[in-house]
């Protein structure tokens, strides 16, 4: 489910998660998040984050394969395009409910000895590899390189909780340039 600016939510079935953002600098402890994860990345402006956007998904809610960087050039008028992304997991009681980026290999050398955060299971295919969702961890990425080209390895999906589980992640997204944020009336 989506939640638009007007107050109106839609249903789409490519995400079916429910999401909410955070108003840039509500309280000093949001400012302190959004400056610590600026800080991270070699004290950009904070003014190019997007809002954080908290995402929670109940049992077999999920988020298809996507790419967070924009397709459409019309979504980079305010900000640019999306240069990385942040996803923290904040809240999760199951093992399901991975990331997985399904355009990189899963190599068995490599990869296995960060089984404690990586699912390594009968499962784990050539193809895409998978992080836990264990709470307070985050995992970050660039979407673009230094020439301005997107990364198509960062094809990625939020998958499903299992049984009786849940998920909530936040989301922070740095852009090329400011965000304007508009003020609500
Ligand atoms: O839920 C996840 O694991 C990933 C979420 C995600 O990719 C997104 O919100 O753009
Ligand atoms: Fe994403």
């Amino acid at each position: 489910m989506v939640f638009e600016e007007n107050g109106t939510h839609s249903i789409n079935e490519y995400r079916t998660s429910s999401s909410a953002e955070i108003k840039r600098h509500q309280t000093p402890i949001v400012k302190c998040i959004e400056q610590r994860f600026a800080q991270f990345q070699g004290d950009v402006d904070i003014e190019c984050l997007e809002q954080l956007q908290v995402v929670k998904y109940k049992v077999d809610q999920q988020y298809k394969p996507h790419y967070d960087w924009f397709v459409e050039p019309k979504l980079m008028i305010n900000g640019g395009q999306r240069v990385t992304t942040f996803f923290t997991y904040l809240q999760a009681n199951c093992s399901m409910g991975e990331t997985e980026f399904l355009a990189i290999p899963f190599n068995k050398s490599l990869h296995e000895q960060f089984c404690d955060i990586l699912v390594c299971d009968e499962k784990s295919t050539e193809l895409g590899i998978r992080f836990r969702p264990l709470p307070g961890n985050s995992i970050f990425w660039y979407n673009m390189n230094e020439y301005g080209e997107v990364d198509y390895l960062t094809f990625h999906a939020g998958r499903p909780p299992g049984k009786n589980g849940h998920k909530i992640g936040l989301n922070t997204w740095t852009r090329l340039n400011k965000v304007f944020i508009r003020p609500k009336k």
